[in-house]
């Protein structure tokens, strides 16, 4: 269906881009990648240890080299991380691919990541309102996808991956 196009998935910290991803590429028989372990596997540092060392600003600098070596490759199904939208240029490397967001209220986003500590931009804060914040600055970024699946309440990460499979004919030329 997807001729060997990759898929990306984008969306806000706590999505399930990691989880649903790992799932739609088995479902496709496609390769599988999480643009942030791959980060973390070239730079041997963790996501935490990058944004310490490097600030945000060189975190970004660091996941655009990454994607554009990612999107030179064919049949993957890449989760990126939740702040790839931000950089203008990235999308133009998303654009070699179908762009799936999987939207989720904050609300769920908060009962997912309310326990988490790997994710720097969510450490002493207002979990809750930082979210929110994130969210509606974001929004449009978001919205600029191919395809976005609207996820209201908790279904198993297979579900997902069906519903974004079912929805792909829809929006190929
Ligand atoms: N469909 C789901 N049902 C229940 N729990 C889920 C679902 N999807 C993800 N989760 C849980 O929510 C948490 C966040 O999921 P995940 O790491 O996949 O998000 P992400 O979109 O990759 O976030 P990030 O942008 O920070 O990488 C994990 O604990 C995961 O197990
Ligand atoms: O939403 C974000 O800005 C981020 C999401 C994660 O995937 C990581 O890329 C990092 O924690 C930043
Ligand atoms: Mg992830």
């Amino acid at each position: 269906m997807l001729k060997g196009v990759n898929l990306y998935l984008i969306g806000m910290m706590g999505a399930g881009k990691t989880t649903v991803g790992r799932e739609l590429a088995k479902q496709l028989s496609y390769g599988f990648l999480d643009a942030d372990n791959v980060i973390e596997q070239a730079t041997k540092q963790s996501i935490n240890q990058l944004f310490a060392l490097e600030g945000e600003a060189g975190f970004r600098q660091i996941e655009t080299d990454i994607l554009a070596q990612i999107c030179a490759f064919t049949k993957l199904v890449i989760s990126t991380g939740g702040g790839v939208i931000l950089q203008q240029k990235n999308w133009s490397y998303l654009r070699h691919g179908l762009i799936v967001w999987l939207d989720v209220p904050v609300e769920l986003l908060y009962t997912r990541l309310a326990e988490d500590t790997t994710r720097p931009l969510l450490q002493d804060v207002d979990l809750k309102q930082k979210l929110r914040s994130l969210f509606e600055q974001r929004q449009p970024l978001y919205n600029q996808a191919d395809l976005r699946i609207s996820i209201s309440e908790e279904e198993t990460p297979t579900k997902i991956a069906t519903r974004v499979l079912e929805a792909i004919p829809t929006v190929l030329k």
